[in-house]
């Protein structure tokens, strides 16, 4: 048996899980019958917009959990620490790209040298000299994406937080650049900005894959589900669409409600004229949901608060569920990074060695996540057991989880 202690061993090893996990990504792309992306293609692959790419999301994780501890290794440590440094500003890069379509008297020199940069990680690509070609990647972060939208918000705000918290550790980074309140009393008036962040949630939810538990979770044996901080109804829209006999309670503050009612009409407008949903405006911190429905899901809600505030919201679903009700909390969990005596993986996937178990850069999203929770809301993801305890305090029990790679639901049930 291969000693991964060996320091050449270990290469192989990576090498080894880079050959097979792109093979498996290059087995999904063509299982589609499409074939595979080409590197400068300036059109979608049908996989971009899948709902279910589980399969490839896995291998992605595999290869760049590989890729990233190989390269750590072989190139001098002078050299990674500057893409360690680039960790913020590259999302800064992305501001500039998404401002130029506005920008058009933006310096052409210093137009061309972002792109130039970008264009070595394959976003744009320069056809000739100073001329640049849409790719694949480029066109994701168009404002009109939903993704871009994301990548938008990240750039302008977040980076400005992430700056703060550099330069004072221990402030709230949102409070310090001058708002007041919390994020969403900062969003309650503000049309634009309230339209803007509920867009770059569809556009958390395609970067994540969130989208796959509606493909894996038995909804054919549930009868109605109520969306907890549903915001525009991100998911219960396409729950509806997907399963038309659910009865479905979306709840969120009013003004979100609102809007959610306008989004609800244009994309599943067969669901309003049968009456297959309601909209019941609620402050979950304040006051409880909906009695007695068969699901309360919150996705991206728990991790926008701190654990007392995280309880209290669990607390007030509790008080209303009837004993075959559940709830499903569909957030990142950070896997661990070494295994520690008295916790168990709970059937979670661990990375093969030599890779960290927690995947290592291959889990960099939930983990950026988790930083962008503390800059914005001085909130956190979570591991399983940290999640685990927050159900227990208020008298739920973890029954099942559903591992979408980059986000888990996790079911819970009366204790
Ligand atoms: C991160 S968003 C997630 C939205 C949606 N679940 C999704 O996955 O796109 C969190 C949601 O919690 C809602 N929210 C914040 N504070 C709330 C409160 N006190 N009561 C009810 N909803 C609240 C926000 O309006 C927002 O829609």
């Amino acid at each position: 048996m291969t000693d991964l202690n060996e320091p050449e061993a270990k290469l192989e090893a990576l090498l080894s899980i880079i050959n097979s996990s792109a093979r498996q990504a290059i087995a999904e792309y063509k299982n589609t019958g499409h074939g595979v992306p080409s590197a400068d293609a300036t059109t979608f692959h049908p996989l971009d917009s899948a709902t279910d790419t589980i399969a490839l999301k896995k291998a992605i994780r595999l290869l760049e959990g590989a890729y990233h501890q190989l390269s750590a290794i072989l190139a001098p440590p002078q050299h990674s620490v500057m893409n360690l440094q680039m960790f913020w500003t590259n999302i800064q890069k992305v501001l500039a790209v998404d401002r130029l379509a506005e920008a058009v008297n933006l310096d052409k020199t210093k137009t061309a040298r972002i792109l130039r940069a970008l264009s070595l990680m394959g976003c744009f690509k320069e056809v000739e000299r100073d001329v640049f070609a849409n790719t694949r990647l480029s066109l994701i972060l168009k404002s009109t994406n939903n993704a871009g939208c994301f990548a938008g918000l990240h750039a302008q705000d977040i980076s400005k937080y992430a700056a703060v918290l550099y330069e004072t550790p221990r402030v709230l980074a949102f409070r310090k650049v001058g708002m007041k309140g919390s994020y969403w009393d900062a969003i309650k008036d503000d049309d634009e900005k309230r339209e803007r962040f509920h867009r770059s949630m569809l556009g958390q939810n395609e970067m994540m894959g969130g989208s796959a538990i509606l493909h894996h979770y038995p909804w054919d044996n549930i009868s109605s589900v109520v969306d907890v901080g549903c915001g525009i109804g991100t998911f219960s829209t396409p729950l509806a669409r997907m399963f038309p006999h659910l009865k479905i309670t979306d709840q969120d503050l009013p003004e979100v409600l609102l809007e959610a009612q306008g989004v609800w009409k244009k994309n599943a407008p067969e669901a309003l004229l049968n009456g297959r949903v309601e909209f019941v405006p609620l402050n979950f911190l304040e006051g409880v949901p909906v009695t007695g429905k068969d699901v309360y899901y919150l996705r991206h809600v728990i991790h926008d608060w701190q654990d007392r505030e995280a309880t209290t919201i669990l607390r007030n679903i509790r008080k209303v569920m009837g004993p075959n009700s559940r709830v499903l909390i569909h957030d990142c969990v950070l896997l661990r990074a070494v295994q520690e005596p008295g916790f168990g993986t709970d059937g979670l996937s661990t990375a093969p060695e030599p890779i960290l178990p927690n995947f290592g850069a291959g889990a960099h999203r939930p983990y950026q996540m988790d930083i962008t929770m503390w800059l914005v809301h001085n909130a956190k993801e979570r591991t399983l057991d940290e999640v685990k305890i927050l159900g227990a305090s208020v008298g739920l029990a973890l029954t099942q989880v559903y591992d979408l790679v980059d986000t888990m639901v996790m079911e819970f049930r009366i204790a």
